[in-house]
């Protein structure tokens, strides 16, 4: 039997991450008239995400450069554990922080293995080590090893060398992670899944990261903490998202986040606080008769079917196996998925972007445990907008998403083809 559901969620998180200060950093580029970043005291606790957002050129990278000393800083001291680190060799510290920018920075002539494996040989590990944590790595951003491992970026799509590029900045095992719009050169899709396997990977092993994006929604998602800053690297407000949708400090800060503030309310609440239904499972190549038995007893009229990871191919109904002497291994592409830490938004997102009316939800590896239903989703979204302010009520939103089938899912047809990875 291999019914699963939503199990409870680890309460005592592994903290690896260590506190960063920065005191009094001040950044002036020569010839130019105004420092870029002007006298910045920020504190950021071990274990904890902290996003950047601001306007274009207020100094979000600068300042984020400054931490791995990428940039130099003019005056002013960073701290890491304590430790000033304004003027040790930066070769040194940047061995001990992981750096992820856009479309992963990878070396394309290098092998994905090659590029993981990077600091490590500088490193001078032993060769077995080295693969061993390739391997791990692999696994943690969700690649399979035997498949990817010997590729060249070249031969990979955007979201999956982002994921070698998290992979390589956590080669070494540092306890910072610094991003630099990391998820800004992939499409929509695409940029939830890696937002919600970064959450995974942070909730296996609590590093401090930093990271840096445009996008006011993908901060209170990922963040922590938000630190929202305005020209010259000055903070308008450093505090949780709650906090600043709450109670926003400025009026810069609450036109920064714009009409986006109710909608935003609805990132708090992620798949996991709501309930979710269990799903049958059905291994790729079992008897289809057995599958049957099971959903029968089940009472489900469809079942999900995995690969050994327990990663969902596709959710055929019990007629399309019934189909079959043997589970197909099918892939279906547009077979709409979240993880539990993915906000409502993304789920609705996903089931409209699918016409479906409800998801597959999965853990922070992939494995999936449970199904999501529209009306779910809509009764929470409903609720939050009835407590929300009714000026800023947005209701096309709901009328837009109610407006889609919620037929019984799934509509998908199960058919052979080719198989290709995920
Ligand atoms: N190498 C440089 N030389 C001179 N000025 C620079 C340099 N790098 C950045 N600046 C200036 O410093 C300011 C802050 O730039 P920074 O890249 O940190 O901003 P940002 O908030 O990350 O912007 P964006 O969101 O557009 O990436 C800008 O006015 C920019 O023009």
């Amino acid at each position: 039997m291999t019914e699963t559901s939503i199990g409870p969620q680890p309460s005592d998180r592994t903290i690896t991450g260590v506190p960063i200060h920065l005191d009094g950093v001040m950044k002036q580029y020569r010839g130019q008239p105004k420092p870029a970043v002007e006298r910045l005291d920020l504190e950021i606790d071990a274990g904890h995400i902290v996003a950047f957002v601001g306007p274009s050129g207020c100094g979000k990278t600068t300042t984020l450069k400054m931490i791995n000393r990428l940039i130099e800083p003019s005056e002013g001291r960073i701290l890491i554990d304590g430790r000033d680190v304004t003027h040790v060799n930066p070769d040194k510290l940047r061995q001990s922080i992981g750096y992820v920018i856009q479309s992963g920075g990878l070396f394309p002539h290098w092998s994905v293995a090659k590029n993981i494996g990077a600091i490590p040989r500088v490193l001078r590990w032993e060769k077995q080590r080295i693969a061993e944590r390739t391997e791990y790595l692999l696994d943690l951003v969700g690649l399979d090893a035997d498949t990817f491992a010997h590729r060249l970026p070249k031969d990979m799509s955007g979201g999956q060398q982002q994921r070698v590029g998290v992979a390589r900045a956590l080669a070494a095992d540092p306890p910072i992670l610094l991003m630099d719009e990391p998820f800004g050169a992939v499409d929509p899709i695409t940029r939830v899944r890696l937002q919600d396997s970064l959450l995974g990977i942070q909730q296996e092993l609590g590093k401090t990261i930093v990271v840096v994006t445009h996008d006011f929604e993908e901060a209170t998602k990922l963040g922590d903490k938000v630190l929202i800053l305005s020209e010259g690297g000055h903070i308008e407000q450093y505090a949780a998202p709650e906090e600043i949708l709450a109670n926003p400090a400025s009026e810069f800060v609450e036109q920064f986040i714009g009409s986006g503030a109710t909608l935003a309310h609805l990132t708090f609440t992620r798949v996991r606080d709501v309930p979710h239904e269990p799903v049958v499972t059905a291994k790729v190549g079992e008897s289809s008769q057995a599958v049957l038995a099971r959903a029968h007893a089940a009472g489900t009229d469809w079942v999900v079917v995995v690969n050994d990871h327990d990663h969902p191919r596709a959710w055929p109904t019990l007629d399309e196996v019934a189909t079959k002497p043997q589970v197909s291994d099918y892939i279906d592409r547009r077979l709409p998925v979240v993880a539990r830490s993915s906000t409502l938004n993304d789920a609705l997102d996903t089931m409209l972007a699918a016409s479906q009316g409800g998801v597959l939800v999965t853990d922070g590896r992939g494995a999936v445990i449970g199904s999501l239903a529209i009306d779910t989703v809509m009764e929470v979204i409903r609720g939050q907008l009835r407590e929300a302010r009714p000026d800023e009520v947005h209701l096309s939103y709901v009328s837009h998403a109610e407006g889609t089938s919620t037929d019984e899912m799934p509509a998908i047809v199960a058919a052979d083809e080719p198989d290709e990875q995920p």
